[in-house]
């Protein structure tokens, strides 16, 4: 029986990759909550969901999402004003190689802790509905690259916490999937690179120019893969400029192309 996604939290939701997840949803007559640390975007893209979806469609919260209790408030906001959340997106990030404690604090352990308020809303042996949860990592999460190699770590670390909480047997009864998402470059603010930001800023570069830039558009489409289809478990979907999107899962016999 098709799970049935109703609502979603998306976090870093207020520009470029979470932004375009936000709004493929409303556009799917999905409610959405979503959080980030940019006030001001935020509030603008809030205003602008609302003029085009409705007042009772879409919210923003202000929200760090390295501060546990601030993502947990948000989140409970959201149950409190959509009833619950089916679908959870952990999508805020940063690419910063000299930032190494606040790229593992946003990237890896607040997509955990994400996780797992989620997941404790959502399962059915606790009373909830069941849902979705899906971690946003990066191609970067399945291949080392010498110039982001910080960055590398904690998008491993999300790929592998994937694999662990899609392989757990009791997902199922629970009501929970699990879904990766892992894009190569994309046309972002986060790409807007500097020599601080990547070792080899050069040969980062020219690796970026080699393999090609998604449009937002593109890595969205990947996206709703996990909204469209009913047994999504254990899917990594990877987006780049040469394939387009493609669905992998090592938990299922096949890959589907
Ligand atoms: N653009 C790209 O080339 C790729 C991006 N990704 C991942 O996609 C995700 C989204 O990034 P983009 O949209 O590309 O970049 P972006 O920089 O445009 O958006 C990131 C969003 O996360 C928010 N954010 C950052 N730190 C936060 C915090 N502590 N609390 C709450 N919100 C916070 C930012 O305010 C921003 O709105 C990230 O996890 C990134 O690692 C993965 C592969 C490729
Ligand atoms: C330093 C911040 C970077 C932020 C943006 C990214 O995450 C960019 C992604 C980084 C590296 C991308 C590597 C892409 C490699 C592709 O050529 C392809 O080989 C990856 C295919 C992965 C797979 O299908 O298993």
């Amino acid at each position: 029986m098709q799970q049935l996604i109703r609502t979603a939290f998306v976090t870093g939701g207020a520009q470029g990759l979470g932004r375009g997840f936000s709004k493929a949803l409303l556009d799917r007559g999905i409610k959405v909550c979503f959080a980030d640390v940019q006030a001001s975007v935020g509030k603008s893209t809030e205003t602008e969901f609302k003029s085009l979806y409705g007042d009772d469609k879409v919210m923003f919260c202000h929200c760090d999402v390295t501060s546990v209790n601030n993502l947990e408030d948000s989140f409970n906001a959201a149950v409190k004003k959509f009833g619950h959340v089916d679908l959870m997106v952990n999508n805020a990030g940063i690419g910063d190689e000299s930032k190494l404690v606040q790229m593992i604090s946003i990237n890896l352990t607040a997509a955990i802790q994400g996780s797992q308020i989620a997941l404790e809303h959502m399962r059915k042996d606790k009373g909830g509905r069941g849902g979705r949860i899906i971690n946003v990592a990066s191609t970067a999460g399945l291949i080392g690259v010498y110039f982001s190699p910080r960055y590398c770590a904690s998008k491993f670390g999300l790929v592998g916490y994937h694999h662990s909480m899609a392989s757990n047997p009791h997902a199922k009864e629970m009501g929970l999937q699990f879904g990766c998402l892992c894009p190569a470059f994309t046309d972002t603010a986060i790409i807007n690179f500097d020599e601080t930001k990547m070792d080899y800023y050069d040969e980062g570069l020219k690796f970026l120019e080699a393999i090609g830039i998604n449009t937002v558009d593109a890595v969205v489409d990947g996206f709703m893969h996990f909204v469209d289809n009913d047994d999504i478990n254990g899917d990594i979907v990877t987006v780049t400029a040469q394939r387009g999107f493609q669905v992998k899962n090592k938990h299922k016999r096949k890959a589907h192309l």
